[in-house]
């Protein structure tokens, strides 16, 4: 089975954790990517760390200095011959490098340009530094999470840096690389932060006068107003996850508790739900985590054990399905999504590679001599670092 993006070349800049996550989705799916380090010679108040290393599957790295401008006529003879440039910075700084949209395109009109942004390359932020929470925040989607009488609540950095950046992203040049074998033509992407996280949430900004949300912040049905749409402490401090929205899962999750419907308020009737938070709440703090799972476990009930990330690893379900996989560091992961029957993405399970570890290999691949490697080199322009042999 060969993989869908096979043949498909990425020169991905450095970033923080988008970036590096958008380039592994790519690889991922059979993408070669190629990741351009900056060196370790600083001259940037940037250092190194967050989702580079460890987003990194698949990948080959390339130290390149694009402040000197060797370093940009290197990177202009590697764009020529590739299919997308993902780049991670604030609006402008390709552009600084010299290494903006209308030269490389003019350089390769079939290049694919993506800019992945928190706040996109136009507008009076996008030259502002900011992280997730800022971008859920000024999409108004944070205004939205978090528990009654609690300061919102933004989930990790899932919801902007992933669900809105790099998915996002990927789906942008999967996108333009589907257009271009119509037009022969590549085009700019200006995926960013605030306007992907904003579409990710459509759901909750179409659904307004639905009447899902016309309560106040944490009192809605999937906020955690709802006692059948919220998570409990069971007797051995872990936790159950309830998700019982219609009424005959409804019915299946009052059973489970050993409790009686016709003893309880309403299932809808929403000034009742703290005190009937409270009941399932002390129903369920009667039982351990397991004892829940025997009784609700391949039921309706939509009753789930809340599992650490080794537990989700060893759940029967996520092993039947392979849901995660090993790599040859014994490092465990997730498996791309989604699965594709007839090509399926086959990640790499080799170790992550070390910044410039690929240097000499890529400038060989993509045309330099010897003679000029090594001038690169001795001018600081490149850097080579081998791995330690395990001898
Ligand atoms: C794990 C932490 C990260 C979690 C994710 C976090 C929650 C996020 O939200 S990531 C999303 C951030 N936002 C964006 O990506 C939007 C677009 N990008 C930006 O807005 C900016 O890039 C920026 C705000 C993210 C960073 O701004 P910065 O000023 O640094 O850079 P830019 O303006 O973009 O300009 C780029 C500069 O770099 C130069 N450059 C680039 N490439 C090259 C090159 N090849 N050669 C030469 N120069 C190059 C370019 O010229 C620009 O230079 P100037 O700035 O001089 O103009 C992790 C978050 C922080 C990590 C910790 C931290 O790094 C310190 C430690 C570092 C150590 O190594 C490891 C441990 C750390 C504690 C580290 C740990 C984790 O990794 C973090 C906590």
């Amino acid at each position: 089975m060969s993989m869908i993006l096979r043949g498909v070349r990425v020169l991905e800049l450095a970033g923080l954790a988008p970036g590096p996550h958008c380039g592994m989705i790519l690889a991922d799916f059979g993408a070669h990517v190629i990741r351009v380090d900056r060196p370790s010679n600083g001259g940037t108040k940037w250092i190194g760390g967050g989702g580079v290393k460890w987003l990194a599957r698949g990948k080959r790295s390339l130290i390149l200095d694009l402040k000197r401008p060797e370093g940009v006529t290197v990177m202009r003879k590697l764009c020529r011959q590739v299919d997308v440039v993902l780049e991670p910075y604030r609006q402008g700084v390709m552009e600084e490098f010299g290494l903006g949209p209308e030269i490389l395109q003019k350089d390769n009109p079939r290049l694919i340009y993506a800019r992945l942004t928190g706040f996109g390359q136009s507008g009076r932020l996008s030259k502002v530094a900011g992280h997730d929470i800022n971008y859920l925040a000024l999409s108004g989607v944070l205004s939205k999470l978090g528990r009654s009488n609690e300061t919102p609540y933004a989930p990790l950095n899932l919801l902007a840096d992933f669900g809105g950046g790099s998915l996002t992203c990927a789906l942008g040049i999967v996108l333009a690389l589907y257009e271009r074998t119509q037009s022969g033509k590549g085009q700019v992407i200006d995926a960013n932060m605030v306007e992907g996280t904003a579409y990710l949430s459509s759901f909750l900004w179409k659904s307004q006068n639905a009447g899902l949300w016309s309560q106040p912040r944490g009192k809605n049905l999937l906020d955690s107003g709802a006692p059948f749409y919220e998570t409990y402490r069971t007797s051995d401090g872990k936790f159950m996850a309830v998700g019982a929205i219609e009424p005959q899962f409804y019915a299946l999750l009052i059973n489970g508790l050993g409790l009686n419907c016709a003893e309880l308020p309403h299932q809808w009737s929403i000034s009742d739900w703290e005190e009937m938070k409270k009941k399932f709440a002390d129903t369920f703090a009667k039982k351990t985590q397991a004892e829940w799972c025997k009784i609700f476990g391949g039921t309706d009930a939509c009753v789930t054990p809340i599992l650490s990330l080794e537990e989700a690893t060893l759940n029967e379900h996520n092993l039947e399905r392979g849901t995660f996989i090993t790599d040859e560091d014994h490092k465990v992961s997730p498996r791309p999504a989604p699965l594709l029957s007839r090509t399926p993405a086959v990640p790499s399970t080799k170790r992550d590679p070390l910044e410039g570890e690929h240097t000499i290999e890529i400038l060989q691949e993509f045309g330099f001599s010897q003679e000029e490697i090594n001038q690169l080199n001795l001018a600081k322009v490149i850097e080579i670092r081998k791995p330690k042999s395990n001898l």
